[in-house]
């Protein structure tokens, strides 16, 4: 697990080490070099004529001392200086003099060279409004240069927190990130600005994040074998949960199969599909291992017992819209009492009555894609895109204290985003464009229902499902390349890469 800070959180970290802890700023800026110069060589940039693009911040000053390590190395460093002499921060204004006084070269205007790199140190966690004029012309001038591009700590541009273009934007193949990758290099567009983020240590203990509620985390390949539920020995399938998936409106049995097969791949003990009587047939050949259960017309009682019956129960794939999933959607919110995964057109429903949700009384996870996300907030997707965690709290807000509820909502993107209350987010950085196809989300609803059957808590299985899922789909990339992965590849995907963490390690 590790953190994606924002600039501000960033700033933050950064004035606690040298205040609190007490590591001088300077040395910082030396580790911060050291590592910059180290990454290149680790990852074959050449070096042997670099021009360094410096700003008058603490970025500009981390590069004022990668063209001195270069240059005591023997390598040919220029510096190009953007920025302005009375914004110099006072460590900036140190490394620039350190550097003058060694005789290095220092431009302010565009040097008419050839350069093996170009490094750029203009802009990082300080940026805070769009850039014009002349930065901005020096940018644009960086991206024509044809040499190998690093940017120190984040592309010049590029917002910290969202990953927006603030007027141009450095294009990187490769951005060394202190202490901690910025959440602004994970999000689109940035990630694509940043190229490869290598996180260096420099002495700022990423852990200072831990007890700040408003951080994003992620996880890595890694991470997934310590994450996943337990399996005892001594154990049957009660042990391990029973799954009621409400799915599947006529002709819709492809999202029941799909979420009910996810559910037990993952490890569920029992799975239950409660679906149109038109799809037993089908159900039973694609899936013989779930229990079928059927109807033709509304049935409260009926209903009643099949909540009784389940410790989680999904509601909502290839459901359908019409009048009898609405009153069964209508009595699950009411009655159900364990946790409740609601997905696609049950979130359909759902931002018809959105007010609903207050009536619940168990832990409810939402798994809306952007569309369903601009129905249930009424938001424009282009709005929730602009500030997707605002869009969230519009929706976790919901489950306020004086409601015994608790809402996670997940918003599934190329960066799928899970957020609740009091809880920090999740921000998930796996999965590929393999995955955009139709099923995956269905896919996503029986994964977490599967591990909350495994009585894993609300949050952790949803966090857990979600990078689980994307987990499933680089194995199945790596099987059937980018194109021609189907929904129920990714199911095989989850199965190794399961089978992986915890068995081949
Ligand atoms: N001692 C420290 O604080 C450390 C800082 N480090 C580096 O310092 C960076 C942060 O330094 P700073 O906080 O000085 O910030 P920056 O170096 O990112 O730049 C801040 C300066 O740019 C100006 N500015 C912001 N947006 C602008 C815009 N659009 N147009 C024109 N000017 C603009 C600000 O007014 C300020 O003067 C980090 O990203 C990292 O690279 C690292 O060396 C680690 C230690
Ligand atoms: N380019 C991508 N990169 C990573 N993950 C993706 C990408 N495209 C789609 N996904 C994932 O695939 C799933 C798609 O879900 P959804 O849109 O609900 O599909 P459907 O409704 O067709 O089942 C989500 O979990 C999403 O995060
Ligand atoms: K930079």
């Amino acid at each position: 697990m590790r953190y994606l800070p924002n600039g501000k959180q960033m700033s933050e970290a950064d004035a606690h080490t040298i205040h609190e802890i007490g590591i001088p700023s300077l040395v910082l800026m030396e580790r911060a070099a050291l590592q910059i110069v180290e990454t290149m060589h680790k990852k074959n940039i050449s070096t042997e004529k670099s021009l360094i693009v410096c700003g008058s911040g603490n970025n500009g000053g981390d590069g004022f001392a990668v063209a001195r390590l270069l240059t005591e190395q023997g390598k040919h460093a220029d510096v190009l200086f953007a920025g302005k002499e009375a914004s110099l921060s006072e460590e900036c204004r140190c490394q620039k003099q350190i550097v003058e006084n060694m005789g290095i070269s220092v431009f302010t205007e565009f040097p008419d060279e050839e350069y093996t790199v170009i490094i750029d140190a203009v802009f990082g966690v300080g940026l805070c409004r769009e850039i014009t004029g002349h930065y901005k012309d020096v940018i644009d001038w960086m991206n024509l240069q044809d040499a190998e591009k690093v940017a120190v700590d984040i592309p010049s541009g590029i917002c910290a927190a969202t990953g927006k273009i603030l007027g141009t934007a450095f294009r990187a193949d490769l951005t060394v990130c202190m202490a901690c990758v910025k959440l602004g290099c994970e999000l689109f567009p940035g990630k694509s600005y940043a190229g490869e983020s290598i996180p260096v240590a420099i002495g700022i203990d990423p852990k200072y994040f831990s007890n700040r509620l408003d951080v994003c985390y992620t996880f890595d390949k890694n991470d997934l074998g310590k994450l996943l539920p337990s399996r005892m020995m001594n154990s049957h399938k009660g042990s391990y949960g029973k799954v009621l998936m409400i799915t599947g409106s006529p002709g819709m049995a492809g999202a029941a199969f799909l979420s009910a097969c996810a559910a037990y791949t993952v490890g569920a003990g029992l799975v239950q599909i409660y679906t149109a009587s038109e799809n037993r047939l089908a159900l039973q050949e694609l899936l013989p291992e779930a229990i079928i259960s059927c109807y033709d017309s509304y049935d409260a009682s009926q209903l009643s017992h099949l909540l009784d019956w389940a410790d989680v129960v999904c509601i909502g794939c290839g459901l359908g819209m019409g009048q009898i999933s609405e009153k069964i959607l209508k009595n699950v919110l009411k009655n159900v009492s364990c946790p409740c995964v609601i997905d696609a057109d049950g979130l359909n429903l759902l931002s018809r009555n959105i007010e609903l949700l207050n009536q619940c009384c168990a832990p409810m996870i939402l798994t809306p894609h952007m569309k369903e996300m601009s129905r249930l907030t009424g938001w424009s997707i282009d709005t929730i895109m602009e500030d997707r965690f605002q869009a969230l709290d519009q929706i976790i807000k919901q489950s306020g204290p004086d409601t015994k509820s608790s809402i996670i909502c997940v918003l599934k993107d190329s960066r799928t985003v899970v957020a609740q209350t009091n809880r920090q987010r999740f921000v998930n950085l796996a999965g590929n464009n393999s995955m955009a196809k139709g099923g995956s989300g269905d896919v996503l609803a029986g994964t977490i229902a599967g591990l909350l059957a495994q009585h894993m808590a609300p949050f952790e299985a949803t966090t857990v499902g979600v990078f689980l899922h994307a987990c499933g789909g680089d194995e199945a990339k790596k099987s059937k390349g980018s194109y021609s992965v189907l929904a129920r590849d990714l199911i095989q995907g989850m199965a190794d890469a399961m089978k992986n963490a915890k068995e081949c390690r």
